[in-house]
């Protein structure tokens, strides 16, 4: 087998080579490319591993034509275009916690910097000056901290700023009134926060909603002489009005670790008093950098050469516990969705996926990723369980899940049921000793057998003779049966025949078979 190849393209720490190449992947650490040359380079990667600094846009993803996996060593994914590397198929994973720590104090950090200017303290003493007079600063004992964003790091810097005996307050739509408790802080609106916060930190991510969040109206309602600290996303701040409410006064000090546009090689506010900034620094410590580097290579060369799934943003994760459980699911419920695929493709409108008994005790996610990456390669070559869900919705496939905790014939049992032109068509399957997939119907009719290689569905009017003909015709034409499963939905009604043969059957033969009285359908299958 072929290993599996990895490019690492940001600075990252040695443990996360070490850990790729332990893991037998191959590795090539090349930084600090433009966007064309890692274009041209992309191509002969399975994995690319990076930070803030690699872009991996639609045109990178275009040239992508092996690649697997991205793994953010960080948090923020902004860098890379989600919805391009989920429909081309590639798992995009992070590392959401191994930074969260460092990062925090650096926000910390930035306060104190802030409060007692200690940057220009510094230049100014060591360019000779002694100015004790000039640096009067703030305490911060007593202040209240307005949290924009209270998740991992803001919580972080809210236990860190109690502890400075700070009052927290915190904007954050997703924060429960019970968390906010649990956390020592108070819930408040975004005008409120404005109001009453002496600094102000931002700790959410870039997006829609956040985008300059701190804008000119927003700044014009903060208290006069409040500090400002981004360590989380350039973007958050209008930069030119943060500029104006510094060199009016209203704001006393603003402090950002990031840029809207990096890096930052120039900006207005660069020069401006009480103006303090980092290159985006707030990941880097040695102690942030290993964890995310062991973290992101653990988890990348999991997925290249296991298919274990952790921290994906576009994809069920599947933890260590659940990944046995879940795979032979997986495999029965991608060869149902092929099948009913391969059986009933015209207008697909909706899909209904059931899962009952055992089955129902299961994260539902990657069945039914798996029934649409089952389906949808009827249509596609280069769907997966990352695309799936996504080409789907696409195509304005209506998705259901159903859960039925009650057991039935069979102790576990996963249906897919999709909505045609003809109406609704149904096949469902179980696990044999919980390992093995076994289809046990299809469209309403008992039957047992395989999903294994090169299949003939045929649907004839139950008689006497037919299996002998049909046998004679496949003989005759030098195709072996593999195995044979018959199904009636009464006798003497509609019989179905799926026979599993040991080489593929030619339209010539299909057609022969078609001829064949008594039969409504024939056709070729292939899992
Ligand atoms: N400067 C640096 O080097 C680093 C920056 N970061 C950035 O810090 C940011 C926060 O990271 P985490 O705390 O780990 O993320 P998180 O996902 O744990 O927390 C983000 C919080 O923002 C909240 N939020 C989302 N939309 C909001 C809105 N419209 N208004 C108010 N709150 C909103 C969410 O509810 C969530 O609680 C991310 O953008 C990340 O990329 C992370 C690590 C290092
Ligand atoms: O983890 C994040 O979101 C960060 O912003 C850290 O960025 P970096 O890995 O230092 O380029």
């Amino acid at each position: 087998m072929t290993k599996p190849r990895v490019l690492i393209s940001d600075k990252m720490d040695p443990n996360a080579a070490a850990i790729f190449r332990e893991r037998g992947c191959e590795v090539d650490e090349i930084t600090g490319e433009t966007p064309e040359q890692l274009i041209a380079r992309i191509g002969d990667y399975d994995g690319l591993a990076i930070r803030s600094s690699t872009k991996v846009t639609k045109a990178v993803l275009d040239a992508a034509t092996n690649l697997k996996v991205i793994g953010r060593a960080g948090i923020g994914v902004d860098n890379v275009d989600i919805p391009a590397a989920s429909a081309k198929g590639v798992v995009v994973m992070n590392t959401p916690f191994g930074n969260s720590i460092t990062t925090a104090e650096h926000a910390i950090a930035l306060i104190f910097a802030l409060a007692r200017q200690l940057p220009e303290a510094d230049a100014s003493t060591q360019a000779g000056k002694w100015e004790k007079n000039r640096f009067m600063g703030v305490e911060v004992t007593g202040k209240t901290l307005g949290l924009i964003g209270a998740g991992n790091i803001g919580s972080i810097v809210a236990s860190r700023a109690l502890g400075l005996r700070m009052k927290v307050v915190a904007f954050d739509p997703f924060l429960t009134p019970e968390r906010a408790v649990e956390m020592g802080i108070e819930k408040v609106d975004l005008d409120a926060l404005l109001a009453r916060a002496d600094f102000i930190t931002l700790h959410t991510p870039l997006t829609d909603q956040t985008r300059n969040i701190l804008n000119r109206e927003n700044l014009a309602k903060t208290k006069k002489g409040v500090r400002i600290v981004n360590c989380a996303r350039g973007g958050l701040i209008d930069e030119a009005a943060l500029k104006d409410a510094l060199d009016s006064g209203h704001v006393a000090g603003a402090a950002l670790d990031v840029f809207e546009t990096e890096p930052a090689k120039a900006s207005p506010l660069f020069g401006t008093p009480n103006f303090i900034c980092t290159p985006h620094l707030g990941a880097s410590t040695n102690e942030a950098q290993v964890n995310v580097a062991l973290q992101v290579a653990e988890q990348m060369a999991d997925y290249l050469v296991n298919g274990g799934v952790t921290n994906a943003l576009n994809m069920p994760s599947l933890s260590a516990e659940e990944a046995p459980k879940l795979r032979p699911y997986m495999a029965l419920a991608e060869k149902l969705g092929s099948l009913v695929g391969q059986l009933a493709h015209d207008n697909l409108t909706k899909i209904s996926i059931e899962v009952e008994g055992a089955a129902a005790q299961l994260n539902p996610k990657p069945i039914t990723a798996a029934v649409l990456a089952g389906l949808m390669k009827n249509y596609s070559q280069t769907v997966n369980m990352v695309n799936a869900p996504f080409l789907a919705r696409e195509r304005g496939l209506d998705v259901r899940e159903v859960r039925h905790d009650r057991e039935g014939v069979y102790h576990t049992l996963v249906r897919v049921t999709v909505g045609t032109s003809q109406g609704e068509r149904s096949v469902a399957g179980t696990l044999f000793g919980n390992t093995q997939p076994r289809l046990v119907e299809i469209f309403g009719i008992g039957i047992e057998a395989d999903l294994e290689g090169d299949m003939l569905y045929i649907v004839n009017e139950d008689a006497p003779g037919f299996i002998g003909r049909i046998g004679t015709l496949l003989g005759e034409s030098g195709i072996n049966i593999g195995t044979f499963h018959l199904g009636r939905r009464n006798a003497g009604g509609e019989a179905v025949l799926l026979l599993s043969l040991d080489n593929p059957i030619s339209q010539g033969v299909m057609a022969e078979a078609c001829k064949l009285p008594g039969v409504k359908t024939v056709k070729a299958l292939a899992f």
